[in-house]
């Protein structure tokens, strides 16, 4: 569902006279249906800028990246917003939210886009909602003035609205309490058992072992330096 092949990324500091920062090389993985595996390596290894390439947020230098049929490297823009809509959910840590727009509205979103009808939407959004124990009284308001814990809940809430073939989760766990972290995991789990293809990081190594299947060392696709 998710296969990399090949995959390199520099980055070119065009501020600080064009120079270059080699981040990977060669780097392959796949992710089948069903399988949760977890993006580890040290700080700096690149895990953020491999997902931001899935997404198609960064260009890749070279390679390949097949999400779905689609190769995101050489995707035009339409087709890459077509797989967000379709067949890639991205859940980051933090919520990015058009003002004015009520939370309930927000995490039913994704079902409407994708056709669902409006009391389809509501409804599961009203369940997440739920599950995830968001005050009621603040499912009408807008999520912008929420703290930060509500806001990565309504996050997440919103990221698994609707079920999408490949998922790419960007510590969905960090900084929830124990309850809402075990409610995060099911979501996972349901995800899987409805046959994701799921990519992520967790730093939080106790969810790792949860659910993922297994673990892919980033730094293994460390460019080689000349030395
Ligand atoms: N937009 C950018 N411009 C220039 N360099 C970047 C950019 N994004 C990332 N890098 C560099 O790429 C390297 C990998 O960064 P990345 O954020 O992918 O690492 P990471 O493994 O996710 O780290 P962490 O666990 O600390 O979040 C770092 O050296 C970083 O400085």
């Amino acid at each position: 569902m998710i296969a990399l092949s090949d995959v390199s990324k520099d980055f070119v500091l065009h501020n600080q006279g064009g120079a270059v920062i080699p981040v990977m090389a060669g780097a392959s993985l796949e992710v089948a249906p069903g399988e949760c595996v977890a993006l580890v390596g040290n700080s700096g290894a690149g895990k953020s800028t491999l997902m931001r390439m899935i997404y198609g947020n960064y260009l890749c230098g070279a390679g390949s990246i097949m999400v779905g049929g689609l190769d995101v490297a050489r995707a035009a823009p339409r087709e890459v917003i077509a797989l967000r809509r379709e067949v890639l959910g991205y859940v980051s840590q933090f919520l990015r939210v058009v003002p004015r727009v009520p939370t309930l509205d927000v995490v039913a979103e994704p079902v409407w886009a994708a056709g669902g009808s409006r009391s389809e939407g509501e409804a599961r959004a009203r369940d997440l909602l739920a599950r995830l124990n968001l005050p009621e009284r603040l499912w009408s308001l807008s999520p912008t003035t929420f703290s930060g814990g509500e806001q990565q809940r309504v996050n997440i809430a919103r990221g698994f609205a609707r079920s999408f073939p490949a998922m790419l989760l960007d510590e969905p766990t960090a900084s929830l309490d124990a309850t809402n972290r075990e409610v995060v995991l099911d979501l996972i789990r349901e995800a899987k058992a409805g046959g994701a293809a799921i990519l992520g990081i967790f730093h939080d190594e106790a969810a790792r072992e949860a659910i993922c299947d297994r673990e892919l060392d980033v730094s293994g696709f460390a460019p080689r330096v000349a030395s």
